[in-house]
């Protein structure tokens, strides 16, 4: 029988919580085929630098260098917490960019995803989205201004100053490229391209690699917008876009507001991809302010889990079924705390009942 080792990196805030989840439903996927999960759960983040002052331990890194698979809960703290430890250790600098270079993550993969039949949790008009929303932004995650050189110090006049850069090379850019493109392919054969080429200079240097890359896939279509108004169509009219590609800052800032547009970042899964293994987590983050109250929505950790089944272990069916399992839920009329909003009607379900209830309906599809 096939075994995967998958490291549990179940993280600060709603982490633990939204983990719980994805893990039961894991245990009925291995319960319903035939393979076995192996779990080892490893200390990452603000939990792991107050438990041994080091947010990444070495553990954590062997277990995950020897694993088939990461999942990881999101990390960190509200802001005063967060002072509590120092720069270089607080869980973002600490431990989530060590983490992407460590396993040269270079592709994130974001799903924004609103079937049809849900098109009311979105706070935008229905008739803008009466087909629902089905965008893959392909977010460089490797590069860019988070990984380039810092320098911060005092000024001749002695005026404190800060510099980063925004660095990229060619063989960089062309690898996510290659990434984006092969999605294109397999869906609808149209590329938009996010940039500030009329700025930015790393944009000029991406657009050129990209013309070349462009050759090898003449199927595709080729759309290029700019950063700032791709971030207004996609509250206007976010079904023009279908495969998104971009920098690494452009990336973060528009998967969140994408987050916005599906009506909670808590819909929002992700995987990050490199070329000999993945971690999957949710795009959002600990959510400090709703923490330990069992109202996260897990639908971001367990869609993590589907992306993990479909694109490190290939279980495709399984994969379609988790999905499935999660809009029945909310089909069935239930929501969770902070999808309420859109309809008076929906019984809210808190973190743990939502997952026995993806459980439940997994186990009957
Ligand atoms: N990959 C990661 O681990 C990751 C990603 C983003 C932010 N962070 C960190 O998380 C901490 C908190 O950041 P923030 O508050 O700016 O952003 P956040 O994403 O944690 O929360 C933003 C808002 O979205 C809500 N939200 C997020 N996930 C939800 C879910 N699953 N269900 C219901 N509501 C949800 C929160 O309650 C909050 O109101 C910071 O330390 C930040 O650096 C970590
Ligand atoms: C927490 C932070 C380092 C991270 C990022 O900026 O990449 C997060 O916002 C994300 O989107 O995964
Ligand atoms: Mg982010």
């Amino acid at each position: 029988m096939k075994n995967y080792n998958i490291a549990i990196l179940s993280g600060d805030g709603i982490g633990p919580e939204i983990m719980k989840e994805a893990i039961k439903v894991l245990n009925v996927v291995e319960s319903l085929s035939k393979v076995r999960f192996t779990l080892t759960q490893a200390d990452f983040g603000a939990n792991a630098y107050f438990k041994c002052g080091d947010s990444f331990p070495q553990a954590t890194k062997r277990i995950c260098a020897a694993a088939d698979a990461i999942l990881k809960g999101p990390v960190g703290l509200g802001y005063e917490e967060t002072q509590k430890i120092p720069v270089d250790q607080q869980p973002e600098r600490g431990a989530i960019l060590p983490l992407r270079t460590f396993l040269n993550t270079y592709a994130n993969i974001r799903p924004v995803y609103l079937p049809k039949t849900l098109n009311n949790f979105s706070p935008l008009k229905a008739e803008i989205i009466k087909d629902g929303i089905d965008i893959v932004m392909v977010r460089e995650l490797v590069g860019g201004l988070y990984f380039g050189n810092k320098e911060v110090g005092l000024t001749k006049s002695g005026k404190r100053y800060v510099k980063e850069t925004l660095e990229y090379d060619e063989d960089q850019i062309k690898q996510i490229l290659l990434v984006a493109f092969n999605i294109a392919m397999k869906r609808k054969k149209v590329l938009h391209n996010i940039h500030k080429s009329n700025v930015l200079k790393s944009s000029v240097l991406w657009n050129e690699v990209l013309a070349e890359v462009a050759i090898e896939f003449p199927e595709v279509e080729v759309k290029h917008q700019l950063v700032d108004s791709a971030a207004t169509f996609l509250c206007l009219n976010p079904t023009m876009f279908d495969v998104m590609v971009m920098e690494n800052m452009f990336g973060d800032i528009l998967s969140d507001q994408a987050g916005g547009i599906l009506g909670s970042l808590g819909l929002m899964p992700s995987a990050c991809l490199s070329d000999d293994i993945a971690y999957y987590e949710p795009s959002h983050g600990s959510a400090p302010d709703i923490a330990g109250k069992n109202i996260a929505n897990p639908y971001s950790m367990i869609g993590s889990v589907a992306m993990m089944l479909e694109y490190s272990f290939g279980m495709i069916e399984e994969s379609k079924k988790i999905w499935q399992a999660m809009e029945n839920v909310f089909v069935q009329g239930y929501s969770t705390a902070e999808l309420s909003h859109s309809a008076d009607e929906l019984t809210i379900l808190t973190t743990s009942d939502f997952g026995d209830k993806v459980v439940e309906i997994l186990k009957n599809l």
